[in-house]
């Protein structure tokens, strides 16, 4: 499994303030939007692509464009949901699944409440986004329905990660021989006893979309 932290000052920048406890939720929104589209842009640096020639109005070029199947995008309910936009408007071709899980409270386990997947993912990229990577559970259980249909590879998107969730994905996927990509703009210092990251930024699903 690769990780990837990507080190650029506007990524430090606008996750510093994304931290902020102060920052509130429309800000907090467009943040983690503009944040996803700088991320995406390095997670993307293997999406397929096939050679092509196109007529500029001197001479032929040749050139690239993504290749087919399109890449899958899979949002995890809730809080993957505010990287949709930021990933999408790099991709605009990606088509988009979506998972619904949430982690129980007590027992850190995640919980599947919805799955909107094509059946056949063979052949396919596919990028998960979920901004924070705590326990690992979400992901794990996630990538592993993907690769249960069929994926190719599967690239996680992360605003953060603990320790703790890149080692869990590493034991579950490490020796599968799988293509494997965690994509994060930092890697943290520790879970705390409730599973929160810390330093971390709090609820990522609460504080884009309030507490329920
Ligand atoms: O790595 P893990 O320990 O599994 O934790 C990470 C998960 O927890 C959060 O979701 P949450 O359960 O709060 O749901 P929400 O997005 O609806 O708020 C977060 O968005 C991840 O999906
Ligand atoms: O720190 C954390 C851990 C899990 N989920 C969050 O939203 N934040
Ligand atoms: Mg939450």
């Amino acid at each position: 499994m690769d990780t990837l932290v990507v080190d650029h000052p506007l990524v430090a920048h606008k996750l510093t303030t994304l931290r902020d406890v102060r920052t509130d939720s429309p800000t907090f929104r467009r943040l983690a939007d503009e944040l996803v589209t700088l991320l995406a842009y390095e997670a993307t640096r293997d999406v397929r692509t096939v050679e092509f020639t196109v007529q500029t109005p001197l001479a032929p070029a040749h050139g690239r464009h993504l290749a087919r199947p399109a890449p899958l995008v899979v949002p995890i309910l809730r809080a993957g949901l505010g990287m949709l936009d930021g990933m999408v408007r790099l991709l605009p071709t990606a088509e988009v699944g979506f998972l619904g899980m949430v982690r129980d409270e007590g027992t850190l386990k995640a919980e599947t409440y919805a799955t909107r997947l094509p059946e056949d993912l063979s052949g396919r990229q596919c990028y998960v986004l979920d901004p924070m990577l705590a326990t690992g559970g979400t992901l794990a259980a996630a990538i592993e329905l993907l690769f249960d249909r069929g994926a190719t590879d599967v690239t996680a998107i992360c605003l953060l990660a603990a320790p703790e969730g890149l080692a869990r994905l590493e034991e579950v996927f490490g020796d599968s021989g799988k293509p494997i990509r965690v994509v994060t703009a930092a890697v943290d210092e520790r879970l705390n006893e409730q599973g929160f990251i810390v330093p971390g930024l709090g609820d990522a699903g609460d504080r884009l979309y309030g507490v329920v």
